[in-house]
C-alpha cells in the first residue's frame, strides 16, 4: 500500500479521503532535518502553508509521485525541483476564494471601526467611546490590486457595500472589470486615489515591496491598505515607519515578510494596526474545500490517474502526453514570448498549427499556448486545465487556425497576440525530436533556441547598427550569449535578437530605442 505523510493540519474528511488507497500517517510540526529523514519512505506529502518543501527535501524524497497543497499559494514548495524529478505538484486554486475575500472584508471593516482595540479594551475593564471614533467605507474608493478570483469577490462584495472600484491588474481585460464594477487604472492612480488598497497578487520579483516608502508617499494621508496575499508585497518596516508618524491611516495585515511574525515594529504600533496570523483560508469550509480538492488528487494519482489541478504538468492521458509532449513545450515557450511582446493585456491569441502539426489533435498545444501567455501574469497558478479558463474570464479571444500547406520543418507553431504593446507574432519548430527553435519574430525570419533573457528589436538594416546596440551592451556590462538578424529585404525593416547572459538593466531600453534606425525594443524572460 503507499503510504502518504500529512504535514500539517488538514481536515479529517482529506484523512479519510486518502485512507481509502495508502496508509496515511499525520505528522505536524515536524523539523526541516526530521522531514528529510522521513520523507523517503513516503510516496504522497500533503502539506499546507506551514511545511516548507525545500529542494533537499524533494532530494530525499526518492519514492514521492506527488505532492498537494491544501491552497492556493504553492511558494512554500520548490516547484522547479520537484517537476525535475517528475513529481506533480497540485493545488486547490478555488477551495479558499471566497474565505480569503471575506478575511478581506473582515479586515477593512475592524480597522475601520478599530474592533480588535476596542475589544482588548473592554476587556481590560475600560469603556472609552471616544478613543474608537471610526470610519464608513460606504462611498469610499476601493482599489484592488489583482482583480483574479480573490479580488473579484472583494469587488463584488465592497461594490454592495456602495464602495467605488478601482483596480490595477495589467492581465485583466477592461471588459472583466466593467462586469466587476471596477475602473481599470494605473497603479499610480489607485495609490493615489483609494481610500481603502487591498492586494490579491501572487509574490513575484516585481510585485515584491510593490508597496513600499516612494509608494505609501503616493497614498492619501486618509487611507488604509490590506494585506491577505502574500508577506514580501509591503515593505514591512516602511509600513511600520508611515504609521507611526501618520502618514497613511491604518493597515491591516494577515501575511507577513517571515512567518511565524518574529521580532518587528508592527507590533508596538497601535489601534490603527490590525494583525491576524495567516488566517485568510482558516475557515471551516474553506479547509473542506481544499482538504478534499487535494485529497482527490493524491488518490487519483496514486491509483495512476490524471490530477486534475497540476501545477507543474499536463492533466491529459499519459500516452497522450507522451507524444505531445515536445510540442507542448513548444507552445508554452511561444506563447510566454508572445504575450511579452505584445505587452500586459493580451486581447486575443492566434493559434495556427502549420505542415505535419496541423494534423494534430489541437487543443492541448492551444492550451499549451495559453498556459505560456499567462504564466508571466499568474506563474505557477496557471495549469493546463485552467488555462482556457482563466484566458475566457480575462476576455482574452482565441481563434485556432491550421494551414498543413506550410512545409517549413516538420511541423511549426504561430501565434499571433494582440496586446497593450500591439500586434506581434512569433513561429517555432522542433529541430530534431526536441530542441526548440524560434523561425519567425513579427513574420521576420530568424533560427534561434529560446534563451532565459532576450532582447529583440525592430529596426532598420543599416551598416553600423549592430556594432552599435554590441557597444551599448558592453557599456552596461551584459553579456552577449548570441546575435541573430532576420530581414526580408536588404536595407529594409529587420528584427534583432539577442541572447543574454544575464537579466538586462530596466535603463537599458530607453538607450537602446535612442539607436538611430531601432523603432522598438523589447526584453524577454522566458
Ligand atoms: N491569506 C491567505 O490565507 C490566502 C492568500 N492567498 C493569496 O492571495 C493571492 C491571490 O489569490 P487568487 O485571487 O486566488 O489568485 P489569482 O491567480 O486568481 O489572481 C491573481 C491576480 O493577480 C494579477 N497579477 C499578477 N501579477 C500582477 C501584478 N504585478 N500587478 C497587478 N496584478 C497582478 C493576475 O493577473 C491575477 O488576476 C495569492 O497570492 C494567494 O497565494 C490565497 C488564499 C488564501
Ligand atoms: O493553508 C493556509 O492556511 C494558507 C492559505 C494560503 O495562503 C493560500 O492558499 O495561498
Amino acid at each position: 500500500m503507499p503510504k502518504v505523510l500529512v504535514s500539517d493540519p488538514i481536515d479529517q474528511v482529506g484523512i479519510d479521503i486518502l485512507s481509502q488507497v495508502a496508509q496515511v500517517d499525520v505528522k505536524t510540526d515536524l523539523s526541516p532535518d526530521d522531514l528529510i529523514h522521513i520523507i523517503p519512505d513516503y510516496d504522497a506529502l500533503m502539506i499546507r502553508s506551514g511545511t516548507r518543501v525545500t529542494q533537499a527535501v524533494i532530494a530525499a524524497g526518492n519514492q514521492l509521485k506527488i505532492i498537494g497543497r491544501a491552497g492556493v499559494g504553492v511558494d512554500n514548495v520548490d516547484v522547479l525541483a520537484a517537476t525535475r524529478k517528475g513529481i506533480v505538484v497540485v493545488n486547490s486554486p478555488e477551495g479558499n476564494t471566497i474565505a480569503a475575500a471575506e478575511h478581506t472584508l473582515a479586515m477593512m471593516m475592524a480597522m475601520s471601526r478599530y474592533i480588535p482595540a476596542a475589544n482588548q479594551a473592554v476587556k481590560s475593564n475600560k469603556w472609552d467611546r471616544k478613543h474608537f471614533t471610526g470610519v464608513e467605507v460606504y462611498k469610499k474608493t476601493l482599489g484592488i490590486v489583482g482583480l483574479g478570483k480573490i479580488g473579484a469577490h472583494v469587488a463584488t462584495v465592497a461594490r454592495a457595500m456602495g464602495m467605488k472600484l478601482l483596480a490595477y491588474d495589467p492581465f485583466i481585460s477592461h471588459e472583466r472589470a466593467e462586469q466587476l464594477g471596477c475602473r481599470i487604472v494605473e497603479m499610480d492612480v489607485l495609490l493615489q486615489q483609494a481610500d481603502y488598497i487591498t492586494l490579491h497578487i501572487p509574490k513575484t520579483a516585481e510585485t515584491t515591496h510593490l508597496i513600499n516608502a516612494a509608494a505609501i508617499a503616493r497614498m492619501k494621508p486618509t487611507a488604509r491598505i490590506i494585506n491577505c496575499a502574500r508577506g514580501g508585497i509591503i515593505d514591512e518596516a516602511a509600513l511600520a515607519e508611515a504609521l507611526k508618524e501618520g502618514k497613511i491611516a491604518g493597515a491591516a495585515l494577515d501575511v507577513y515578510e517571515q512567518e511565524p511574525l518574529g521580532e518587528s515594529p508592527l507590533r508596538s504600533l497601535g489601534k490603527e494596526m490590525v494583525m491576524t496570523p495567516h488566517l485568510g483560508a482558516s475557515t471551516e469550509e474553506a479547509q473542506v474545500n481544499v482538504a478534499i480538492d487535494v485529497a482527490e488528487q493524491i488518490r487519483d494519482v496514486l491509483l495512476g490517474l490524471p490530477a486534475r489541478s497540476a501545477v507543474n504538468i499536463p492533466g491529459l492521458r499519459p500516452d497522450l502526453l507522451e507524444q505531445l509532449r515536445p510540442y507542448l513545450q513548444l507552445a508554452e515557450t511561444l506563447g510566454n514570448l508572445v504575450a511579452q511582446l505584445a505587452g500586459g493585456r493580451v486581447e486575443s491569441l492566434t493559434v495556427r498549427l502549420q505542415g505535419e502539426l496541423a494534423t494534430n489533435q489541437s487543443q492541448p498545444i492551444v492550451v499549451a499556448a495559453l498556459k505560456g501567455l499567462l504564466s508571466h501574469a499568474l506563474q505557477e497558478r496557471v495549469n493546463y486545465v485552467n488555462a482556457s479558463l482563466e484566458a475566457k474570464e480575462r476576455g482574452i479571444r482565441v481563434i485556432e487556425t491550421r494551414d498543413a500547406s506550410i512545409k517549413d520543418y516538420s511541423g511549426s507553431l504561430h501565434l499571433s497576440a494582440k496586446g497593450s504593446l500591439g500586434e506581434h507574432s512569433v513561429t517555432g519548430a522542433l529541430l530534431g525530436d526536441s530542441e526548440i527553435r524560434i523561425t519567425s519574430v513579427d513574420e521576420f525570419p530568424v533560427n534561434v533556441p529560446p534563451n532565459r533573457y532576450m532582447l529583440f528589436t525592430l529596426h532598420r538594416d543599416m551598416p553600423g547598427i549592430i556594432g552599435k546596440i554590441g557597444s551599448l551592451l558592453g557599456s552596461f556590462n551584459v553579456n552577449i550569449a548570441s546575435m541573430q538578424v532576420g530581414r526580408k529585404i536588404v536595407r529594409g525593416d529587420a528584427v534583432m535578437v539577442l541572447s543574454i547572459d544575464d537579466p538586462l538593466p530596466e535603463r537599458i531600453l530607453e538607450e537602446i530605442l535612442k539607436v538611430p534606425g531601432i523603432r522598438d525594443a523589447y526584453t524577454v524572460t522566458l
